[in-house]
């Protein structure tokens, strides 16, 4: 649905992405990762066809995002970081502005607001002033205007910036929802975003692409060590050492003291090795009360971290 070939963008000297590519397939939901100034909305400015690249190729949906710019933009719905809403327009009066503005058949317009209206679920404000809303139902009705032209292809850039935590919950699912028949390109910082809403993951940094996978497979390729959580109530010097004498167990790190003699710890071990019956039998033998024991997760953001190092160290040699 969407191809990017060794796409580079200069402002000035400066260059803002270099040498990009990846492939989106239909139906798929992409999250754009990356710190500011990664080059996230550059990247969409030129997909979206408001921006040449310097160089490189861009199609979606087999239209070239330079040459054919009208038709691509006719399949793609953008919701830009800050949305330019009318505040002065009522939210149903806007969405029609914005059909014509795409060109939609005027016997489709009225069929096409209210459709749009239903999906981001703003029936209750739809003669309201823009500008009397609160920033939640703006960025419903940011996302209602990119669904009008029926887009098979949506671009978000970090839609839910800004929001409060209940706004940024029901913003995800109405994104969920809209995944289900559209192909979506969403933006963030926000790491744990992406691991909720996302298939895969395109992780940008300085301009430059560290990885392209699924967000399962990132987080497990990037895995090399498996990590198990502790709660111990026993002397803590002991306890470190006991655990550290455990074979396969690469660290032992104290984390935070719950009281008195009760610690939390971190232990790596080696990949693939499960360390926990070893771990629970040192506690026992030591008469050592084990107030928890888990495996944890990499997150998204220790693979981010991981990844973004690793890239400048290859930077800086
Ligand atoms: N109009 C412009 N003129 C000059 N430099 C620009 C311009 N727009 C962006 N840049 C620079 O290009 C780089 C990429 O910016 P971009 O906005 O694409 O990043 P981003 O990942 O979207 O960041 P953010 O999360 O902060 O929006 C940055 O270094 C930025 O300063």
């Amino acid at each position: 649905m969407i191809h990017v070939e060794n796409l580079s963008k200069f402002y000035g000297a400066i260059p803002a992405i270099q040498e990009v590519s990846f492939s989106i397939q239909q139906g798929e939901i992409t999250g754009f990762l990356g710190p500011n100034g990664a080059g996230k909305t550059t990247t969409m400015r030129i997909l979206t066809g408001f921006m040449p690249a310097t160089s490189g190729k861009a199609s979606v949906a087999g239209f070239d995002v330079f040459n054919q710019s009208l038709e691509v933009r006719k399949r793609i719905g953008y919701l830009p970081e800050d949305v330019p809403l009318y505040r002065d327009m009522d939210v149903t009066s806007f969405l029609q502005f914005v059909a014509e503005v795409k060109g939609v058949a005027k016997a489709q317009k009225t069929a096409q607001v209210d459709a749009a209206i239903e999906r981001c679920g703003i029936q209750g404000v739809r003669r309201r002033l823009i500008g009397h809303l609160s920033k939640g139902f703006r960025q419903r009705v940011g996302l209602a205007q990119a669904l009008i032209g029926e887009p098979d292809v949506l671009i978000l850039d970090e839609p839910t910036t800004g929001l409060d935590p209940a706004q940024i919950i029901e913003i995800r699912e109405l994104i969920k929802e809209l995944a289900k028949e559209k192909t979506i390109i969403l933006s963030t910082h926000i790491l744990p975003e992406v691991s909720m809403i996302c298939q895969k993951v395109i992780i940008l940094n300085r301009g430059k692409i560290v990885a392209v996978d699924t967000t399962e497979n990132l987080t497990s390729r990037m895995q090399k060590s498996s990590r198990v959580l502790m709660e111990v109530d026993g002397p803590v010097d002991d306890v470190q050492k006991a655990l550290r004498e455990v074979p396969g167990v690469l660290g032992v790190e104290q984390l935070e003291q719950i009281s008195d003699q009760i610690f939390r710890y971190q232990i790596d071990s080696e990949k693939d090795q499960d360390v926990r019956r070893q771990l629970a039998a040192a506690t026992a033998n030591h008469h050592w009360g084990l107030l928890e024991l888990r495996t944890a997760e990499m997150s998204l953001e220790d693979v981010f971290v991981q990844l973004v190092t690793e890239e400048q160290a290859i930077a800086e040699g």
